[in-house]
């Protein structure tokens, strides 16, 4: 890749856009293009057809879109079907129009069924029934993918497609209700250990397994897939390995010294029993993460990002 190309993060802000922008720039890429969406809302097709006629970028990373946990998905089921069909139809089609050298699309774990063979190969998409709590925003995703498949075959368009586990990491999102549950135990613990409150509430069983993937080794991830791979298939992106929310729960309250009672509420869904992801074919590209899960949480609990995001609102004022 020409270290000149022009490339388009679209969701530059997020957790996984800032991430790329990151590794982008350490590798040398500095002719970035990025838009805010209060500049450029990707669900608008004219101004997303504007935007690529001014600026031609040659490579579109697309990061952009609706995300939450569990519960951000299963309340606000049509925003998230219909802001990531419009924003990765806009994107997608516009790279197609305007002849983008490559383009990422970033699709989840959590688009696989419900009840895929574990670890989950990318051949078992479509397979089976979807986890009802976030069925409208995976079939928007498998809908992302099919598009660029779709482009591929019928266009030649080099359009592939990532497939990330659970992510952590700088700028993730610590809101109660519409945060994943990493995030979201993180702030819970560290909050309860300062207030030395008797109890922290974890939603659900504690039975369901997830692998959770630092955002840098996704960034990583994506920059060598940009670079060597044209493939396709999709890629899986993870760590190969999981853990309960129950040992989740456990390895935060520890690091974050948090000594009082762990309290599981059933009332709220476990979603999705397991979803850990096959990483063969990452690896046998020739790459694996390199940030283990209590590695990575330390690093969290340092971070200036951790500080600011976590700040008590009172002294926001
Ligand atoms: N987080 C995870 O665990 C995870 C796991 C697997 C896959 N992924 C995928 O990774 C990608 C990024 O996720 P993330 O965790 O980084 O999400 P995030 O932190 O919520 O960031 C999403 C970004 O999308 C932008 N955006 C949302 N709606 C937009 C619109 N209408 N027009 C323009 N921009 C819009 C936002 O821009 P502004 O900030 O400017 O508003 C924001 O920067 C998504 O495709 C997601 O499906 C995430
Ligand atoms: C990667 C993401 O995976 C998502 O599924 P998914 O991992 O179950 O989403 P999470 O919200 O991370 O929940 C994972 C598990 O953690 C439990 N959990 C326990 N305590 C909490 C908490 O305080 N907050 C949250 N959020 N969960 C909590 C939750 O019930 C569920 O069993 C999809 O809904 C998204 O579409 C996205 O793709």
């Amino acid at each position: 890749m020409d270290y000149n190309a022009k490339i388009y993060v679209a969701g530059h802000r997020g957790m996984v856009g800032a991430a790329l922008v990151r590794r982008l720039r350490r590798a040398g890429f500095n002719n970035l293009v990025v838009r805010t969406s209060a500049e450029l809302d990707l669900r608008n097709q004219a101004a997303v057809a504007d935007f690529f006629a001014d600026e031609q970028p040659e490579y579109v990373l697309l990061a952009a879109a609706r995300v939450g946990g569990i519960h951000a998905n299963n309340t606000f089921r049509a925003d998230f079907l219909y802001d990531n069909l419009m924003i990765q139809s806009n994107v997608v089609q516009q790279s197609h129009v305007h002849g983008v050298r490559k383009l990422l699309f970033l699709g989840s774990s959590c688009i696989y069924p419900r009840l895929a063979p574990q670890p989950i190969r990318e051949e078992h998409l479509l397979t089976g029934p979807l986890e009802p709590t976030n069925e409208p925003y995976a079939i928007a995703k498998i809908a992302g993918l099919k598009l660029c498949e779709a482009y591929r075959s019928q266009h030649g368009s080099n359009f592939i497609t990532v497939m990330p586990t659970n992510l952590y990491g700088p700028g993730d999102n610590y809101n109660l209700e519409t945060s994943h549950v990493l995030p979201a135990l993180l702030r819970k613990f560290s909050e309860a250990a300062a207030q030395a409150a008797p109890a922290v509430t974890v939603w659900g069983t504690g039975t369901p397994r997830r692998e959770f993937l630092h955002v840098d080794d996704l960034a990583d991830a994506c920059l060598h897939l940009l670079r060597h791979y044209d493939g396709a298939q999709p890629v899986n992106v993870g760590t190969g390995k999981d853990i309960t929310i129950q040992e989740l729960a456990d390895l935060v309250a520890e690091l974050t010294g948090y000594p009082g009672e762990v309290v599981f509420d059933f009332a709220r869904p476990d979603g999705t029993p397991r979803k850990l992801l096959d990483v063969s074919r990452l690896h046998g590209l020739g790459w694996h993460h390199r940030i283990g899960l209590r590695e990575g949480l330390q690093q969290v609990l340092t971070s200036a990002d951790w500080l600011h995001a976590t700040q008590p609102v009172a002294a926001l004022h």
